[in-house]
């Protein structure tokens, strides 16, 4: 499964918000189209924004004309309005950054034109590359705590679809899998847009992983009845402190995992962990249509009901049991394990 390609100086991208119906590719050279992508969630997932923005960036510097100064201009004219699409995945700061760097640094060196658009794509495609490694030491690594017998509990999607392939949490399930271990997993639909219930399930089908489907309002029998022993999912922006920003519900869920015994795992890249030194998280709030319907499709409330649509929450670091990252796993005190990670 390849969610993001770049061809012919084109981003082509699989629209995940027509999954599990449609596989449909997408594709523009232009950076407001990749924005609103982005902003529509047509691809989303921390590490997926990133690397799309990235190679928005590319694409418009390679489509354009004129001399190096001119190519820089339409690089971090991209790069802001990339920047502002969603506000809490740090991934998406990280890869701008990255590419900013990289465009600077050619600047110093007096290059061409031509080299300038060649090694601008060529660092995006690196920033895609490098996903996927790191998605699969992350497996390797974050393998090793599961057993036989495990039955995980993930929320939103975290898989091929979330990343530039392989996924971060589901990646540590699917590489748990493809050792043969035997483990079960419970997937939260994760409501509004319900990434678990259409994209979660659908990667776990394609790869025949046993799978059952829960509503975010069941986590407490699962754990109570249904014998969940470890809770591994994602992460958007993650603090020094061990703060951990994810899909809207996962406090909830470390803190019924923290009352049950059961283990609480974050997997993410360190390309996710916030390196600014902020010790606070903005909150992307999205749009209320997404509370007042499924999916735009029907209707679930009274006309112009008032709603609250957080799209993240946080859970504190005492909630959590270790982060996974490709460096390897973070226990607490978090604030000494992250940091060695970021240095
Ligand atoms: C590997 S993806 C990790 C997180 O980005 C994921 O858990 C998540 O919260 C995604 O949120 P989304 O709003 O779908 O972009």
């Amino acid at each position: 499964m390849v969610p993001l390609k770049f061809e012919n100086g084109k981003v082509v991208w699989l629209n995940t918000s027509a999954i599990p119906w449609k596989e449909e590719y997408k594709e523009s050279s232009n950076y407001e189209d990749i924005a609103r992508a982005i902003e529509t969630m047509e691809v989303r997932g921390a590490p997926a924004i990133g690397v799309m923005a990235a190679l928005g960036i590319a694409a418009a510097v390679y489509n354009s004309q004129g001399d190096v100064q001119t190519l820089y201009q339409v690089l971090n004219r991209a790069a802001e309005r990339l920047s502002r699409t969603r506000p809490t995945a740090y991934n998406l700061f990280w890869a701008i950054d990255r590419m900013r760097a990289k465009a600077n640094s050619l600047i110093s060196d007096n290059v061409s034109p031509e080299e300038f658009k060649e090694r601008i794509v060529e660092e995006a495609l690196r920033i895609q590359r490098e996903d996927i490694e790191i998605n699969r030491r992350m497996g390797e690594i974050g393998s090793q705590v599961i057993k036989d017998g495990d039955v995980i509990l993930t929320h939103c999607n975290t898989g091929s679809l979330a990343t530039a392939g392989f996924g971060t949490a589901l990646g540590v399930i699917r590489t748990a899998w493809l050792q043969g271990k035997s483990i079960r997993v419970i997937a939260t639909e994760t409501r509004p847009l319900l990434q678990g219930a259409r994209l979660t399930m659908w990667e776990l089908t394609k790869d025949g992983i046993p799978s059952k489907l829960i509503t975010d309002n069941m986590v407490a029998y699962a754990m109570r009845y249904e014998g969940v022993t470890k809770v591994i999912l994602g992460a958007d922006r993650i603090l020094v402190s061990g703060h951990v920003a994810n899909k809207i519900g996962t406090y909830g869920i470390s803190i019924l995992a923290k009352y049950h015994g059961v283990d609480f795992y974050v997997v993410a890249p360190t390309s996710t962990i916030d390196r600014t030194g902020a010790n606070e998280i903005v909150i992307e709030r999205r749009k209320p249509d997404e509370v007042r319907t499924v999916l735009n499709m029907v209707d679930i409330t009274v006309k112009d009901a008032e709603v609250l649509n957080p799209a993240f929450d946080v859970t504190p670091p005492e909630l959590i049991t270790g982060i996974i990252t490709e460096k390897g796993i973070a226990y607490p005190p978090f604030k000494d394990s992250l940091k060695k990670f970021i240095e």
